[in-house]
């Protein structure tokens, strides 16, 4: 599939602005990005459903827009955000459905190993046991089963997911991307607008992230879910880190302090600084580090939280070059944070000098947020109001 420079407007609103993406065969690719981005329109354009204003949207050669709505259904499945039903029909004949495209009254052989499909997927969504039941009868996480069942039996070369997993308990999460992974492993391509960052990342081969209805950013997920990119396209503050079970990015959102902008140099040695980092970086100042020596717990835990650090060789003096970029650090921070510990060590001493505001903390690591918060006051950098 490949979507060129779509625009798409609504009531009057440019919605998508020159919007590109392709999935190749084997492809599951996510869609990620804030609340009103664009996400659900794209999906809706993607399918045939809205006609872009300009742009277009190819499967397998053919212009989605040009074709009949059953044609353009034998070549893509859609599974909506929405999985309210207002007919109580049975699960086994929504997901049956699914096989519409497929049906003529004037040739009914079309469709001929139609009804094996569609218990297929009611198997493989594990709804055999609840085929007979009124769909209006079970649980919001079955009917969002049902719903994947429906495109699964459509057997198209592309599915598009709006929120798979929204509502779904943490098993059926991972059933659920677990299957389109099948699917996609198959040799069928897959876009899913998925909110969860670390599921997107740990299942899709590829992110977008639309921000403002334009692209922002798009590659492999390693690539993508960076703090910097999310803090650009989602305006919020997150520690990125490493799942140590899956290998794939990890983010934790963090909280909005009211002097997040306010920079905290910590200067370290050893293995001082570590528990100070996850505090301050959690606060949302925006942290920078060092000397640390270079592959150091210090340093190991500036890179997991994607902060930026001054390193030294081990067992090597501070060199000229790197005390100049912690002075440098020490000189614009708002505060600098020194571990007791770490007080006397290397060029700390020196660095301690250059510096405005200075706190320095024992082993109450807890503490680092209150009294860098004081020394923010201290230095005019926040009132008390804005606390
Ligand atoms: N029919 C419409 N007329 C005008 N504006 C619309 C219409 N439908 C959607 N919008 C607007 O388009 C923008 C994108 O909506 P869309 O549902 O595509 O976003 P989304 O990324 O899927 O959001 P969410 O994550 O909240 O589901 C929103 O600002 C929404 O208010």
């Amino acid at each position: 599939m490949d979507a060129t420079d779509l625009v798409v407007s609504l009531g009057g609103t440019t919605i998508l602005d020159g919007v590109s993406l392709s999935v190749e065969a084997g492809e599951l690719v996510g869609l990620v990005g804030p609340n009103g981005a664009g996400k659900t329109t794209l999906l809706r354009t993607l399918a045939g459903y809205l006609t872009p204003d300009a742009g277009s949207v190819r499967v397998d050669g053919d212009d989605v827009h040009a074709l009949t709505s059953k044609a353009a259904s034998r070549r893509v499945a859609v599974v909506p955000q929405s999985s309210a039903f207002s007919f109580d029909f049975a699960v086994h004949d929504v997901v049956a459905m699914g096989r519409h495209p497929y049906r003529s009254r004037l040739r009914p052989a079309d469709d001929a190993d139609g009804a094996a499909r569609v218990e297929a997927a009611l198997e493989r969504c594990e709804l055999t046991d609840l085929a007979d039941r009124p769909v209006t009868a079970v649980s919001g996480g079955e009917r969002r089963r049902v719903l994947l069942a429906r495109a699964l039996a459509q057997d198209t070369l592309v599915t598009l997911l709006d929120e798979p997993t929204a509502g779904l308990d943490v098993n059926h999460q991972i059933r659920t991307l677990d299957l389109i992974r099948d699917l996609v492993d198959d040799g069928r391509r897959a876009v899913a607008a998925i909110h969860d960052l670390g599921l997107a990342a740990r299942y899709c081969d590829r992110l977008v992230v639309l921000s403002g209805g334009c692209v922002h950013a798009a590659g492999p997920p390693a690539e993508v879910v960076t703090r910097d990119a999310l803090r650009d396209a989602f305006d919020a503050t997150t520690a990125v880190g490493t799942d140590p079970v899956t290998g794939t990015p990890s983010v934790t959102p963090l909280t909005h302090p009211a002097d997040r902008d306010a920079h905290v140099h910590v200067l370290g040695a050893g293995d001082a600084a570590v528990g100070l980092l996850e505090p301050l970086v959690t606060a949302g100042y925006r942290v920078t580090v060092g000397p640390v020596v270079d592959g150091g717990l210090d340093h190991e835990a500036a890179r997991r939280l994607d902060r930026p650090a001054v390193t030294t060789p081990p067992f090597g003096a501070v060199s000229d070059d790197a005390f100049e970029r912690a002075a440098a650090y020490c000189r614009g921070a708002d505060v600098v944070v020194v571990p007791d510990d770490a007080r006397a060590v290397g060029a700390n001493a020196r660095l301690v000098a250059v510096a405005d505001e200075t706190v320095i903390v024992d082993d109450a690591h807890a503490a680092v947020r209150g009294l860098v918060a004081d020394a923010l006051r201290r230095s005019g950098t926040t009132s008390a109001s804005a606390e």
